[in-house]
């Protein structure tokens, strides 16, 4: 039995995934072995010594400690575009937002309340909420991933002008985005050229204040920026900055922040981006699932620091390892099954970055297994294995 701990509110229809014979959900356990989560900030979180797996419904994973979980041998996963097409349209509503003064105006007339003339008094005030169209205007896409090919294709659709910029643009995401889509060389052409940008990249130690003093002076003036990915891509300051200078028009952001409020050219919404019944079932059954196959069967898919690797289960017991991705790592392994008399009948060996991860899928177990595991353990630089006898 495997103890699942929830740390947000996850849709039933994930945790449905997780049989109750084989899984406990218990979102207070103190020693779980796998973890589900949403937003929730794991950073300040003491990780117990028995954690296995941890699952992130949704596609940023910048509340996990990426580092540390890799260092203790445990894979994290995401769910990448299971919230695409959520975060898309509520995009798309940013977009016009950011253009027509659609909030300020709705609560102006909510101000009306009383007044014997109200058509009047609209009919005379409602040149101060006139805003452009964005038919025919430039967006700039950063990041081209899952929601950003789902942005840019939408925006082709609304008649405007689309350019994108990613430098680690996938084969399968090129193969969903338009041909009419032009490729930017660099952030600085893109925000040059564009009258709306939005940003959809992760954030981490490389993008954080992508959005900064020096990217804001070489930004249209006038623009509109759009940031449904992270609140830490912009520089706060520098776009209250460029805010006043008039670079910015307006900001329309995911990320609530004291410091952004009150401001009336920065609308505000509460982290609402994956927030449809759609994607937040969408994100709990695929995260399941991946915590589910990789605690059964050791299985990997959609792992931001482990190798994918999947060995469909055959009803023989299998051994699954993580160690530094280093030379003569196999020639140690396969001495120790040698040593203990076992016959290996698959192994499959995949790596990324720093890290490699096998499933050994064995003929026969030793009988005393603990001593094989003690052995394994012994091989400096494993990080973690685990015994997978489904026969019990
Ligand atoms: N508002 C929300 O509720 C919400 C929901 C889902 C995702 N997000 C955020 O949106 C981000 C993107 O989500 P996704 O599903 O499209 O992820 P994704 O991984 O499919 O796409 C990210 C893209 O960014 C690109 N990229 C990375 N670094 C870049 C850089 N420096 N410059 C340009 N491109 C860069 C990658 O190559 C990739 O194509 C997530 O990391 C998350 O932070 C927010
Ligand atoms: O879980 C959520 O509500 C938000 C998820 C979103 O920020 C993501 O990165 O997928």
């Amino acid at each position: 039995m495997y103890t699942i701990k929830t740390l947000n509110q996850i849709s039933q229809a994930g945790l449905s995934k997780l049989p109750e014979a084989e899984f406990h959900i218990d979102p207070e356990a103190a020693r779980p072995e796998g973890i589900i989560l949403r937003s929730f900030d794991m950073h300040s979180m003491e990780l117990n010594d028995n954690l296995l797996g941890v699952a992130r419904a949704g596609a940023g994973t910048n509340n996990i400690p990426i580092d540390k979980c890799t260092e203790m041998g445990i894979p994290v996963f995401n769910t990448p575009g299971a919230n695409a097409n959520a975060v898309k349209e509520l995009v798309l509503a940013g977009l016009l937002v950011s253009s027509r003064r659609i909030i300020n105006g709705a609560q102006w007339v909510q101000t009306l309340a009383g007044n014997e003339n109200v058509e009047k008094a609209v009919e005379a005030c409602k040149k101060q909420f006139i805003g452009p169209e964005i038919a025919g205007k430039t967006i700039g896409v950063i990041g081209l991933g899952a929601i950003g090919v789902l942005v840019a294709n939408a925006a082709l659709d609304l008649g405007m002008d689309v350019i994108g910029y990613d430098p680690f643009l996938t084969l399968e995401a090129a193969w969903h985005l338009s041909a009419s889509v032009d490729k930017a060389e660099t952030l600085e052409e893109l925000v040059s050229k564009s009258d709306y940008i939005t940003i959809h990249i992760p954030l981490n130690d490389k993008t954080r204040n992508t959005f900064d003093e020096k990217l804001f002076a070489v930004t249209k003036k006038g623009a509109r920026l759009l940031n449904f990915a992270r609140g830490g891509l912009v520089d706060n300051e520098a776009l209250k900055d460029a805010i006043e200078k008039g670079i910015i028009a307006r900001y329309i952001t995911d990320f609530p922040d004291e410091t952004l409020l009150g401001n009336e050219n920065i609308i505000v919404l509460p982290h609402l981006g994956a927030s449809t019944p759609e994607s937040e079932e969408n994100c709990a059954e695929m995260a399941a699932v991946e915590l589910r196959e990789y605690l059964r069967y050791g299985n990997i898919r959609n792992s931001v620091n482990f190798p994918g690797c999947i060995v469909p289960y055959s009803g023989k017991p299998r051994i699954a390892i993580s160690h530094s991705n280093i030379v003569n790592m196999i020639g140690q392994l396969g001495a120790v099954f040698t040593k203990h008399h076992i016959n290996i009948d698959k192994m499959v060996n995949n790596s990324k970055g720093e890290l490699a991860y096998n499933i050994i899928v064995c003929d026969n177990l030793p009988e005393n297994v603990n001593e094989l595991v003690d052995d394994l353990y012994a091989i400096h630089s494993v990080k973690k294995v685990r015994v997978l006898n489904q026969e019990g």
